[in-house]
């Protein structure tokens, strides 16, 4: 039998493309003779005499007239999107705003009608030529092939290609042809076949998409806070075992459902409430928790919010490990602005100045006597800014020897020198990664110790000891010193370069004989705390006691008030009077506080090798044991120089600090003199 013949006129070429394609798709071109022209073909290449014509649009008919037989039969196509383009569109979250792109005003609105008949729920606006505006936040544009059309400001770009031939024209043809029943049957079953091709693509997205919500749960059951996404129409859309059981809601299925019915209502009531993007502190059935409100946005779009909340309790916990891990490596300060006593008026102005300070990234230059709490003030900026969740390391250039300080400071490679750790070493700067580096009595570093810490404040970068390697490093630093930097500069013991590096935000502290009115206070806090610690009842000043105090100059400052209870602590029972305090005595000698237990001669011995001071502990208890009588800083110090050795009253007084602690040295205070205890001379013999 003759076949058939149909002939698809169109205005332009990607249209009969687009249609041709489709008859292939469903199988067509088994039924009939297909051909295609443009209007423009139509001139040299002729139409069969029996050809049924089907154009793609009523408005072409009079342009193609002369070209065809006088009783040819012409269909109109009604036109539709092909479905199978339309997945990438099923992706696009619903109600979201989509410009949909067009070569007509006429065209975009019916596009848009056929889309919106399929069932996808998408905000759409046309956009055609001619137009130059549309709603600025939208980011995504469909198009039935006129890609070309679409402004260059939309970032993502749908084509579901040209409109094809719908149902309803199909059968039109099929009838024209006086095809019966069974041939109608046909045609339905190659159109569901594609339908049924794009249901199966779905599928598969539809598979894929449970798999990931199914992984994505399994994550969300992991996180530690209680997890609640509620979407834009109040239902719950995400949760977590943890939020099921802070709500006793465990069992229930509370997904898909009504947030405000599903949630206890005090609860719900709470997070209606919170501000977005901020933590906040709120209490729910008698206990604190802390809780984040996050809007959930997507390609600039809302989709509703996010909730994280958590018991108190659990973070303090968590901050309580964190800093118990970071204490056993030493790496915490204890202090913060609570713990500093004072309510002199230069008090609140140094404490105010600092604790501005406290909050920029700058490098802090803390300059006072020693013993004015120059330590405690680091530790307290540390823990008022923002760097507070990170170590803070301090490091005393008058407590660590020469030799050591570099690989202390920097670290060192394995194999660095002979006795280098495997693994090698990291160092003080390394570990305060983050956080704050307390550079402690800076004035005593070395020629060779300040040129290198430039270079770590320059570059904030360090290579360690026998390495090829830059590491960054982010810390703050606050740097502390009791000595003149302005003298040291002028007289070329300190670099000039690094005095300003270190001199961005300098902090004064005032000696406490400056700041008198704290001295009361500061008596009353000690007595306080050393009672606690001794398990003894307070005891109290007489006037006259207290007006020693207050007309003493304290040279040892707040440290040496300290020490002054702690030794009234001892030997006071109830009221302390003027012959009780040591700087109103003749022989000015501290009775010895007892309780201290001693130590190993071969431990005290070890601890000072491992400090690295071992040869200058034995030339100090040397010195002071040749004198026979009590001697003091400044002599140990020339007797030391005579023997070729230059040492720093702060890194004697530290040294002798760490003798008197290990009850080798009696040291006396302000001028009075130090002795070797028979510990400390049967320490030297076992040296020797
Ligand atoms: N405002 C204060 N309130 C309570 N205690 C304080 C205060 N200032 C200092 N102290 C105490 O005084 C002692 C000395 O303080 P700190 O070690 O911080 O002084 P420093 O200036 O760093 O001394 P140095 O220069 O000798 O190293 C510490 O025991 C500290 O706890």
């Amino acid at each position: 039998m003759e076949r058939n013949t149909i002939t698809f006129i169109t205005l332009n070429d990607h249209t009969l493309q687009a249609i041709i394609d489709n008859c292939y798709e469903l199988g067509m071109m088994e039924e009939f003779n297909v051909e295609g022209r443009t209007i423009s073909q139509l001139a040299y290449l002729p139409i069969a005499d029996r050809s049924l014509i089907i154009v793609s649009g009523e408005i072409i008919i009079p342009a193609i007239k002369p070209y065809l037989h006088e009783n040819c039969k012409i269909i109109v196509a009604q036109r539709t999107i092909n479905y199978t383009n339309i997945r990438e569109m099923l992706e696009i979250p619903r109600g979201m705003k989509v410009l949909l792109v067009n070569d007509g005003r006429e065209r975009a609105l019916d596009t848009i009608a056929r889309i919106k008949e399929l069932g996808i729920e998408l905000d759409f606006h046309p956009f055609y030529p001619g137009q130059t505006t549309y709603p600025q936040e939208i980011t995504i544009a469909v198009t039935p092939g006129e890609a070309k059309l679409v402004p260059p400001t939309i970032h993502k770009v749908i084509d579901i290609g040209s409109r094809v031939i719908d149902f309803a024209t199909w059968i039109e043809i099929f009838d024209h042809f006086k095809y019966g029943i069974l041939d109608l049957r046909r045609l339905i079953s190659r159109y569901v076949h594609s339908v049924v091709y794009i249901t199966k693509e779905l599928s598969d997205e539809i598979q894929k998409a449970n798999l990931l919500r199914n992984h994505l749960g399994a994550i969300v059951d992991r996180i530690e806070d209680g997890v609640l996404a509620i979407d834009e129409e109040d239902k719950i859309r995400i949760t977590n075992q943890k939020a099921l059981e802070i709500l006793h809601l465990q069992g229930r299925k509370i997904i898909h459902q009504q947030a405000e019915i599903s949630i206890p209502a005090h609860f719900y009531q709470i997070i209606c409430q919170l501000p977005y993007e901020k933590e906040e502190v709120m209490n729910w059935e008698s206990q604190t928790f802390f809780f984040r409100k996050t809007n959930i946005l997507i390609d600039g779009r809302n989709f509703g919010y996010l909730i994280l909340f958590r018991r108190a309790s659990e973070i303090n916990k968590l901050e309580h490990d964190y800093r118990r891990k970071q204490s056993s490596k030493g790496l915490v300060a204890k202090y913060t602005f609570s713990d500093l006593t004072g309510i002199s008026a230069a008090f609140t102005k140094f404490t105010g100045i600092a604790r501005n300070m406290a909050r920029s990234s700058s490098t802090i230059l803390l300059l006072g006597e020693t013993g004015t709490g120059k330590e405690l003030l680091a530790q307290a900026i540390h823990n008022a800014s923002a760097r507070r969740w990170e170590p803070f390391v301090g490091v005393n250039f008058a407590a660590i020897s020469e030799s050591l300080l570099e690989s202390e400071l920097f670290g060192y490679e394995e194999g660095a020198f002979t006795g280098a750790k495997k693994g090698g070493h990291i160092g003080l700067f390394e570990q305060a990664h983050k956080g704050t580096i307390f550079l402690d009595e800076i004035g005593d570093a070395s020629a060779v110790i300040q040129n290198r810490l430039l270079r770590v404040l320059q570059e904030r970068e360090i290579m360690k000891v026998g390495g090829n390697r830059v590491i960054p490093v982010d810390i703050r630093v606050v740097a502390a010193t009791n000595r003149n930097l302005d003298d040291m500069v002028q007289a070329g013991l300190f670099r000039a370069d690094l005095y300003y590096r270190l001199n961005v935000l300098p902090v004064y502290i005032p000696a406490l004989r400056d700041r008198k009115d704290d001295i009361p206070l500061l008596v009353q806090e000690f007595i306080k705390k050393i009672c606690n610690e001794l398990k003894r009842p307070n005891f109290r000043f007489s006037r006259e006691a207290m007006d020693n105090m207050l007309d003493y100059r304290w040279p040892g400052n707040i440290r040496e008030l300290e020490n002054i209870i702690q030794y009234l602590a001892h030997v006071v029972e109830d009221i302390v009077v003027p012959e009780h305090l040591v700087f109103n005595r003749q022989d000015k000698v501290y009775q010895e506080i007892p309780g201290s237990k001693g130590l190993e001669l071969e431990a005290v011995y070890q601890s000072y090798v491992g400090k690295g001071f071992i040869q200058e502990v034995k030339l100090i208890l040397q010195t002071i044991q040749q004198a026979k009588s009590a001697v003091g800083r400044n002599y140990v110090i020339g007797q030391l120089k005579t023997v070729g050795w230059d040492m720093t009253e702060q890194k004697l007084r530290y040294r002798m600090q760490l003798l008197k602690q290990d009850k080798l040295l009696e040291v006396g205070r302000g001028r009075q003199g130090s002795t070797l205890t028979p510990k400390g001379a049967e320490f030297l013999s076992y040296i020797k």
